[in-house]
């Protein structure tokens, strides 16, 4: 078994039905019912018994009442890219909201490198190594893409760094420079934030993640907005985020051609569960999963 999260904790490779992923041999977890893949080879995930990166355990949440994301249960290994599809309200926003503390959790754990942090605030989360971006833009239109870089740097340095900002602004030129480089900016670096265009403004939200040196990434439909002409760029560059940096990401993506390329699995939401995880090509194959999507292509 090469996913180290099932090797710590196995739970076994089955959709919410029950009914076993086609072609990945499962073992049983009487702790939890919900799927991880227990065959699969898991591209960058720590060794078997390592503490995964992230541990989901029954994690839910409720409005009112209302279950919106119920039961979910999964390990992510070091370096792992898991990728969340489903149909809109499925609960997969909600979920990366429980994940980094913005919804708390109305059942559940969450643990970080083995910490239980399903208490902890946003900000605690985000000093652990846990960042994400957000489904909608979330930049100051009058900043510029170098100013946005700072700020974030200056913000993960602390409190005090942040008080003394504008002063202590040159210490972070180099640091600012080299993300910059990295997410292709430096050639924006002085432009506004609002002259960009939707492909460059996600690359500066990850930037402004970057710099503060995250290990888990969440991704919320990072493409959502982007023109067709800007996919395949930022595409390659989530792909280095992960590849290059070496940093463990989920992402919430709709266009599957572009999460085939990048996901070692893939995660299926459906009224506020996981249907699936598992390989791409073991989801894609699952019949409960195509049932799920009532015909809808994959
Ligand atoms: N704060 C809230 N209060 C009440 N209901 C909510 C709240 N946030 C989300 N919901 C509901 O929870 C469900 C799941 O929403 P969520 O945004 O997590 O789905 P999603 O899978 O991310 O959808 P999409 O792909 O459209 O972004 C939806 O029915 C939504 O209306």
């Amino acid at each position: 078994m090469a996913n180290p999260a099932s090797a710590a904790d196995p739970v076994p490779a089955v959709t919410a039905t029950g009914d076993p992923v086609p072609a990945v041999p499962a073992t049983a977890d009487p702790a939890s019912a919900a799927p991880v893949p227990a065959g699969a080879a898991v591209a960058g995930a720590a060794a078997a018994g390592a503490v995964p990166v992230l541990r989901l355990r029954g994690l839910g949440w409720s409005v009112r009442g209302v279950p919106i994301v119920e039961d979910v249960s999964f390990d992510v290994g070091e370096g792992e890219f898991i990728a969340f599809i489903g149909p809109n309200g499925a609960g997969k926003t909600s979920l990366f909201n429980l994940i980094s503390g913005i919804h708390p959790a109305s059942h559940g754990k969450v643990e970080l490198d083995g910490a239980d942090i399903t208490s902890e605030p946003v900000h605690a989360r985000a000093r652990r190594g846990l960042g994400r971006t957000f489904q909608t833009s979330s930049l100051w239109s009058g900043m510029t893409v170098a100013d946005h870089v700072r700020l974030a740097a200056q913000a993960a340095a602390g409190p005090m760094a942040s008080y003394r900002i504008w002063r202590r602004a040159a210490r972070y030129a180099g640091q600012v420079a080299d993300t910059l480089e990295r997410t292709e900016l430096a050639h924006r670096a002085d432009t506004l934030a609002s002259a960009l265009s939707h492909g460059e403004k996600r690359k500066l939200e990850l930037a402004v993640l970057l710099v503060s040196d995250p290990r888990l990434i969440l991704l919320d439909e990072p493409m959502a907005g982007v023109s067709a002409e800007e996919v395949p760029a930022l595409t390659a560059l989530i792909r280095s985020v992960h590849r290059d940096l070496g940093r463990t990401v989920l992402m919430v993506e709709h266009h599957m051609d572009v999460l085939l390329g990048l996901a070692d699995r893939l995660a299926v939401m459906h009224h506020g569960t996981l249907l699936a995880l598992d390989t791409p090509a073991a989801v894609m194959a699952d019949t409960t999963v195509q049932q799920a999507y009532l015909g809808e292509a994959l």
